[in-house]
């Protein structure tokens, strides 16, 4: 199989940031994380912009992120929770990209969300148990299509970045390299 880049998806908490970012120094590619392009370009916080435009406009954002990343090379891309999986997407996503999604039991993924009450303008802290446990049965129906699921639930950054690179490493995919004029420089904190 031939790739241009990694990206991972998954339900919020999952560590698609946290995990992302070291892959991509281990790896020596370019990281991108979408929440955070969002974010520089729209010069405020997820929260912040959504508040103010409203669902609509962010998922429009999303999209357009999505249309300009997903042709990187050497790139590990970084999705946003909530980031609409449907077959259009999928189609983009999976033309240039290995899928590695990332799952958590939801235990583990209401003890990190509920670290950083209000950074996740979905997210109803008020039921954050009844909120997982929702996210959880609608991401099942995702796993399937992907081309890896790792469990992050009991592991630490640097052992899943451990599994993704020994998979990659192993599953017959060719990484195309970068061609100079699609190179951005940009790398995503
Ligand atoms: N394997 C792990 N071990 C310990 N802590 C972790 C692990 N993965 C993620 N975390 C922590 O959990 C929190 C949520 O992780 P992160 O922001 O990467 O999730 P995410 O999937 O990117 O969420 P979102 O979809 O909202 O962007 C962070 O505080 C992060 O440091
Ligand atoms: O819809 C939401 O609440 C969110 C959307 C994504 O961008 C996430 O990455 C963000 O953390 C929360
Ligand atoms: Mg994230």
């Amino acid at each position: 199989m031939i790739k241009r880049n990694i990206v991972l998806v998954g339900m919020m908490g999952s560590g698609k940031s946290h995990i992302g970012r070291k892959l991509a120094v281990r790896l020596g590619w370019q990281f991108v994380d979408t929440d955070r392009r969002i974010e520089r370009q729209m010069g405020q916080s997820i929260a912040d912009f959504f508040e103010r435009a409203g669902e609509k406009v962010f998922r429009e954002r999303e999209i357009n992120v999505l249309q300009q990343v997903s042709r990187y090379h050497e790139a590990v891309i970084s999705f946003g929770g909530n980031f609409p999986m449907n077959i259009e997407t999928y189609r983009i996503l999976h033309r240039h990209g290995y899928i590695v999604a990332l799952r958590s039991q939801p235990y583990r993924v209401e003890e990190r969300v509920g670290r950083h009450i209000g950074k996740r303008p979905t997210v109803d802290y008020d039921n954050l148990h009844a909120f997982v446990t929702r996210m959880d049965a609608q991401w099942k129906h995702v796993y399937p299509y992907c081309d890896y699921v790792v469990d992050t639930t009991d592991y630490s950054a640097e052992e899943i970045v451990d599994i993704i690179v020994k998979r990659i490493k192993g599953d017959d995919i060719v990484f195309v390299s970068r061609e100079p004029k699609e190179a951005d420089g940009h790398h995503d904190k």
